[in-house]
């Protein structure tokens, strides 16, 4: 028996266009180049690249990849339709597009009246006309035509015939895409199903009886009530075959419908075919690498390639996934490229706990008295204030104490630490005294740094780096202070996050007390404790291996 082949959904990825629109985000050539070549490896057949004539940067851009060309992605030029009362040969902003040297051009044309008086401030006539002539200027000229057909969706509802004779323009010009927008991001997602199959019925009426070739349709939509995606898969099962969106969803005020989230839904929940199998897994890894590029946050919570997206918290749902997946997980993580993560807090069971121990290689039995301790002791001191979420290093040391195996390194006999807050003096204006003993010796050491904690680290460091030469390359990589019960005043207790590294790792610890240097202290000590212990497992490890 043979199986029928996935339908094709063609993609149409406009971050280097409308996901510069977003406030906020502006990107170098250089940066263009790396996330195009990215998406070209991604697999997705059209990447707008920008609208050269614009701006000089998206002349370069296009000059630079007629140098050093895309390997199977399309590289779309983008632009408006000539100005009014001109002709399309005589506008300098679409010579520039033919400079681009690019197969595929992109034109976008107004469907609502409203935009053609209002803001074009010219004729329902003209205004066709300017469509027309600009997609058949560039067919003439050899490219194969796009057309976005800009508000398509409030035109659609407030002068249909004259919508419906905007595309009729463009498929006289000879475009072979009409892309369906929805420029304002307003409309649900039955509307865009009932417009796309409206649409697709006139044109099988009015092209068919002039025995033209129907163009294909397309969706391009905006996140402005949150419906971008729903819209976009919306189109898709209405018959349309483009869809167009960013990456990250980025672009013009709430953004544009988001490839992450579009790519697997398509393939993965409505059996389409976009990129290959072996294309998807690099999903989650494509969505860090253009947030890095832009040089913006990536969003944790983010469906399908977030860090949280198979982040598993509450007890209940632990214990079932690590009974079966699927009771709590909608997709396998590893098919977009992502991975499980079990959380540890006061939302956990016993299952959190056996399964975050596992990530640390300690097998621990349910049944035994320590791994109900351990929990106990998580949500005794999560209710204090701690927080083990994104101190993991410190749960591993809670863990190593309840079950007798905590390795004592050194023990502080005493610290103090002196601020000298004058006028002018940026550096080095903490001194740190501490006390410590290794193996029965005690040392006294002082150091100096920018504020307290850094010098605190620093005497530490400087006390113990005879014993263990390790320490030399460990570093405080961030830290992190947060005022809990802050309604108490000076007496609210404070809760610090130290990242601690050692060049190829980094770990987190946490520290709580109402005395600010105390949290640090402890946070800073389990932090060099923790790094002191991989260094130990890890040459225990070699020699058993040797
Ligand atoms: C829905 C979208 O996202 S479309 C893409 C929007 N992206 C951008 O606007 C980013 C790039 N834009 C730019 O760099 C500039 O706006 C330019 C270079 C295009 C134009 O700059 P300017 O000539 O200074 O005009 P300005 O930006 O003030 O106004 C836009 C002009 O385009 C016209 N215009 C708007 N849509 C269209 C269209 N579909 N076809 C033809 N002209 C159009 C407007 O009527 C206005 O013309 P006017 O100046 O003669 O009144
Ligand atoms: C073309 C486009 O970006 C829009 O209509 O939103």
């Amino acid at each position: 028996m043979t199986t029928k082949p996935s339908p094709q959904i063609w993609l149409y990825d406009t971050t280097l266009r409308d996901g510069t629109q977003r406030e906020g985000l502006s990107v170098s050539i250089e940066d263009k180049l790396r996330i195009a070549k990215r998406l070209d490896q991604l697999g997705v057949p059209f990447i707008e690249g920008g609208w050269p004539g614009a701006n000089p940067k998206d002349v370069q851009f296009f000059w630079q990849l007629q140098e050093d060309p895309l390997k199977q992605s399309e590289i779309v030029a983008f632009c408006s339709t000539r100005r009014p009362n001109t002709t399309a040969a005589a506008e300098p902003m679409l010579q520039a597009i033919l400079t681009a040297g690019t197969r595929w051009v992109t034109i976008f044309g107004k469907s609502w009246d409203l935009h053609v008086t209002a803001s074009l401030k010219t004729s329902l006539e003209e205004n066709l006309a300017m469509i027309r002539d600009t997609v058949e200027y560039f067919c003439s000229q050899g490219r194969r035509v796009i057309y976005d057909a800009e508000h398509w969706f409030d035109g659609y509802k407030h002068n249909l015939d004259y919508a419906l004779q905007t595309l009729e323009a463009a498929i006289a010009g000879g475009a072979e895409w009409l892309v369906l927008c929805d420029t304002n991001g307003g409309t649900l997602p039955q509307e865009v199903s009932q417009s796309v199959q409206a649409v697709n019925s006139h044109l099988s009426l009015v092209v068919g009886q002039e025995s033209m070739t129907i163009p294909q349709i397309g969706i391009h939509t905006h996140n402005d009530s949150d419906m971008a995606v729903a819209n976009a898969l919306a189109a898709v099962m209405a018959g349309a075959r483009m869809v167009q969106g960013t990456i990250n969803g980025y672009g013009e005020r709430c953004g544009n419908a988001n490839l992450c989230s579009l790519i697997p839904n398509l393939q993965l929940k409505l059996g389409y075919s976009c990129i290959g199998e072996h294309q998807l897994n690099q999903l989650t890894e494509v969505s860090r690498f253009v947030s890095e590029v832009v040089n913006l946050a990536p969003d944790e919570h983010a469906p399908f390639v977030g860090r949280s997206a198979f982040a598993h918290k509450g007890g209940i749902h632990v214990s079932a996934v690590e009974r079966n997946p699927l009771t709590y997980e909608h997709i396998q993580p590893e098919q977009v490229g992502n991975h499980r993560r079990i959380v540890i807090s006061e939302q956990s069971g016993l299952s959190n706990v056996l399964a975050k121990a596992r990530t640390f290689g300690i097998e621990l039995d349910k049944q035994t008295p320590e791994a109900r301790q351990i929990l106990q002791r998580l949500k005794d001191l999560e209710s204090q204030g701690y927080q083990f979420e994104a101190a993991e290093a410190s749960f591993a040391l809670l863990m190593y104490e309840a079950l007798g195996g905590r390795q004592q390194f050194f023990e502080i006999k005493g610290f103090q630490v002196h601020c000298d807050l004058v006028e002018g003096k940026e550096t080095n204006n903490a001194l740190a005294t501490v006390k410590v003993a290794v193996s029965g010796k005690n040392i006294l050491e002082a150091a100096e740094g920018n504020g307290p904690v850094a010098a605190l680290d620093a005497a530490l460091r400087k006390a113990l780096v005879n014993f263990y030469p390790q320490l030399a390359t460990f570093e405080l990589t961030d830290y992190k202070v947060r005022i809990i019960d802050g309604h108490t005043g000076t007496a609210a207790k404070t809760r610090v996050l130290a990242e601690s590294g050692n060049g190829y790792q980094r770990w987190t610890t946490v520290g709580v007390s109402t005395n600010i240097l105390a949290a640090s202290y402890q946070a800073v000590v389990e932090g060099l404790e923790y790094g002191l212990l991989l260094h130990s497992q890890a040459e225990t490890a070699l020699k058993v291996s040797s």
